[in-house]
């Protein structure tokens, strides 16, 4: 038998009526009520998209109003005792306060009362990020289901089976956070597991009949103790009477792939795409009476599958015995935009290659009839068969395309010296011409890059876009924009300027449209986290770079300053993992191949007079495979990658660079190979802890921890500040530190911009006296 379903499906919207519905009720605008009804009415619409294309499941879980992890904490009811939730508070206001925080004044004491939000991290290796869980020894569980059975009923109007799914126990324990010093979260498991299991008693006394359990943590070297916990927790679990589908994705279960066949489950799922040797072991050990859900389409990337491959592998499976086998995508349809048919931008000749998550979807019927003709003997006729070779032609159209191939590139690439990726001296003897050079203060103050991205610019952009205004009047905006945001930085006293990234979409969209072998959608959309979005360009054929992207602007803004302004790039890295790009070629040549466009840029930004150069690098982190097995390979090619992008110039220019949302410490080493001048690093949410390791370490080049958080809109107090840049020159040695925020500041508005940074520089001079002071008293000494 063979069923197709898929894990998840976008939700933000085809034309992101999530995300404008969230940003109206937060400004006041509309009521719970109207957004409750927006979101209502984006589920049926999804719900019937699911019917249309002709799954014999519709997914219900996979809807959150900002994240799914969030969703959880209020189901499984461990919203954290910190947030002191009133009993009048409605559940949706409470979860907007823990995903967005809340800042309460009390007019009795003119105190600001501040509930921080939790921590958001990425998900996985993906861009998305989700709400991280709080856990203490105190942490209670209690079933809260209302409004999954309200989603259920919803779904239930359209008369078509549904399968619900969730999160698994371990992973939701696993990617959350213990908040308690000597407390491992694991030690909840044994109170969690029943919550689940009413959970699940709950779903099928409403007639559910599958629920999805997602544990992705599967595909992670996973500790001994959560390892050895599946089975006796989906024993327990298995009461419920309710059939299981356990859902693995993202990466390969090698390791523990017998032990997962054997779970107490009805059916598992594997990710074909990104863990393809997992299928004969999965062949081999999955008893026959389970169901095998085969997640043959890519969900994390928007090409066309090769259809004649993916029933090749359904073939086996039955080859191999088993009895029901489902059809969908590797994982949920989240990470890939809604739909790509009818797009206006994309290059013409790329677009019939995409698939987004309707054409997944039709893909996943295709594959259907195909493999049920040929389990009855048949060959596919008429029009679905026209359709296949149609479809399949596409395919290998793409693969065979000239497009994809750019001589003068590969040849550059294959001729590259070996030297390419080295500076020409060691640090040392740069950081000396370095200060030679720009003589900054002990201390230097700087910015991670963008400024406050004004409804104002990104309306300018859309009329620009439409073609309502003309490139001179847009052009005399941005500058104008550059002009403020440097007479705004030379006011406040900061040493190192940016330009304010006004004339950018996106840091790395903004790449993707300038460099050649890239595409982009018009309406491409991808959510990040909460409301956000971004719009990842389509890389599908070999990478050049036509003309220089950024250095009239970077000279423009230069010109209006004595000070330095850095000029701002994206490194390959970043921009390879926050493309799709193509999976025709490793992704390490696709890496190199970004590398060098970029140090073109680089050579010609310095050959314009720019003294600094930053090269962002936020996904250097994000790009490490899930398997530890993997990461030397990777980083070797990602930090040669940067190197390469990085190494053009003379030693008196200094190249910065940035990276954000990462836990640095387990890959100091090859943050250090990546060998910049100087680095700027999100340190301020976990209050400096993330540099100790950098200290540690003894990491040899100069370092700018974050000293203030740029999620919200609270301004930080001088206190604050000085106190995490002493604790910062506990462990960097203070001549090598730099003061900045923790990233960019294009989510925020100018008003806390300005005063953030004022008392930024406020705190800085703070400490440049005590140094000074400091200094005058070891020379009286001596
Ligand atoms: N690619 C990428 N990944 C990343 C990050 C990143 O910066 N880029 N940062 C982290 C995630 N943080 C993020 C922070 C902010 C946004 C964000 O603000 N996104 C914007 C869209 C940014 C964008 O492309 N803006 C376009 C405008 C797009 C748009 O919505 N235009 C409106 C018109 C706007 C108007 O009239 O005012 C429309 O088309 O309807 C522009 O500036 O040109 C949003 O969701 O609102 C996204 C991610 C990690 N991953
Ligand atoms: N230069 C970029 C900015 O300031 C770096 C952002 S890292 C996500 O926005
Ligand atoms: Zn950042």
């Amino acid at each position: 038998m063979i069923k197709t379903h898929t894990l998840g499906f976008p939700r933000i919207g085809e034309n992101r009526e999530l995300k404008f519905a969230l940003e109206s009720h937060w400004r006041g605008e509309t009521t719970e009520e109207e957004l409750r009804a927006t979101a209502h009415e984006l589920r049926l619409k999804h719900w019937q998209a699911q019917i249309d294309s002709g799954l014999d499941f519709i997914t219900v879980g996979d809807f959150a109003f900002y994240d799914q992890m969030a969703d959880h904490i209020q189901l499984l009811g461990c919203e954290p005792a910190r947030f002191e939730f009133k009993a009048e508070q409605s559940k949706l206001q409470r979860y907007f306060t823990m995903v967005r925080g809340k800042s309460t004044e009390n007019h009795s004491c003119a105190h600001v009362h501040e509930t921080w939000a939790l921590e958001m991290t990425k998900w996985f290796d993906t861009n998305y990020h989700y709400m991280v869980p709080e856990f203490t020894s105190s942490t209670v569980f209690k079933a809260h289901t209302a409004s999954l059975v309200e989603q259920i009923e919803q779904a239930k109007t359209l008369n078509h089976p549904i399968k619900v799914s969730l999160i698994g126990p371990l992973t939701f324990l696993y990617q959350g956070k213990s908040k308690q010093t000597g407390f491992e979260q694991f030690d909840l498991l044994e109170k969690l597991l029943p919550v689940y299991g009413q959970i699940l008693a709950e779903l099928k006394a409403h007639g559910i009949e599958w629920v999805q359990l997602d544990e992705p943590v599967l595909g992670l070297d996973l500790p001994g103790n959560y390892l050895a916990a599946f089975e006796r927790s989906y024993l327990q679990l298995k009461s419920s009477s309710i059939k299981i589908l356990l859902a693995t994705y993202f990466s390969t279960t090698q390791g523990h792939t017998s032990p997962v066949c054997k779970l107490p489950v009805d059916g598992l799922h594997i990710d074909c795409v990104r863990a393809e040797e997992d299928l004969p072991l999965v062949l081999d050990w999955l008893p026959n009476y389970k169901v095998l859900s085969l997640g043959l389409i890519d969900g994390r990337n928007i090409w066309k599958t090769d259809l004649e491959a993916a029933l090749n592998k359904i073939s086996k499976t039955f080859d191999a015995g088993k009895g029901e086998v489902w059809l969908a995508p590797s994982c949920s349809l989240l990470h890939v935009p809604y739909r790509f048919n009818n797009d206006t931008t994309v290059n013409p000749q790329v677009l019939p290659w995409l698939a987004g998550a309707i054409e997944k979807l039709e893909e996943l019927e295709l594959l259907k009839q195909a493999a049920k003709t040929q389990l009855q003997g048949k060959t596919l006729t008429g029009a679905l068969a026209t359709l296949w070779n149609e479809h399949q032609t596409t395919v290998k159209q793409r693969t065979q395309s000239p497009l994809l191939n750019n001589a003068e590139v590969k040849a550059r690439l294959a001729a590259l010296a070996p030297t390419a990726d080295q500076r020409g001296s060691e640090f040392a003897i740069r950081q000396q011409v370095q200060r030679e050079r720009f003589k900054l203060p002990a201390f230097p103050t700087t910015t991670i890059g963008s400024f406050p991205q004004t409804k104002n610019i990104r309306n300018l952009r859309a009329r620009f876009k439409k073609n309502e205004i003309d490139e001179t009047t847009y052009w005399q905006h941005i500058s104008q924009e550059i002009r403020q945001a440097i007479e705004f930085q030379e006011r406040i006293g900061l040493d190192v300027l940016v330009h304010g990234e006004a004339e950018r979409n996106d840091m790395v969209e903004y790449f993707g449209e300038q460099l050649e072998g890239f595409t982009f959608s018009a309406n491409g959309w991808v959510q990040s986290y909460g409301s956000r979005c971004v719009k990842p360009p389509i890389l599908f054929g070999d990478v050049s770079r036509p003309k220089a992207m950024t250095v009239d602007v970077a000279r423009f803004a230069q010109s209006l300053s004595e000070k330095p302004v850095k000029g701002m790039l994206t490194g390959p890295v970043t921009i390879l993992q926050w493309s799709f790009v193509r999976n025709d070629q490793a992704r390490a040549t696709t890496a190199l191949q970004i590398a060098l466009a970029i140090r073109d840029e680089v050579a010609e930004l310095e050959a314009a007079g720019i003294g600094m150069i930053q090269i962002d690098e936020p996904a250097y982190r994000e790009g490490l495979p899930l398997r530890k097995a993997r990461w030397d390979e990777y980083l070797n090619w990602a930090s040669k990658a940067f190197r390469i992008s990085a190494s053009p110039v003379r030693n008196d220019t200094q190249i910065h660079t940035h990276m954000c949302y990462s836990e640095f410490n387990d890959i100091l080493p090859a943050i250090a190979a990546m060998d910049a001048d100087v680095i700027t690093i999100e340190t301020s949410r976990s209050d400096m802890e993330l540099l100790r390791g950098f200290g540690e370490f003894h990491y040899p080049n100069e370092i700018g921890p974050g000293v203030y958080d740029i999620h919200s809109p609270r301004v930080p107090g001088q206190d604050e500040i000085v106190r995490l840049i002493r604790k910062a020159a506990q462990v960097i040695p203070p001549e090598n530190l730099w003061v900045n925020p923790d990233c960019g500041l294009k989510t925020r508005g100018w008003e806390e911009t300005e005063a953030a940074l004022a008392v930024m520089v406020k705190a800085t001079q703070v400490l440049r006296d005590e140094l000074q002071a400091e200094n005058r008293s070891e020379k009286t000494a001596a």
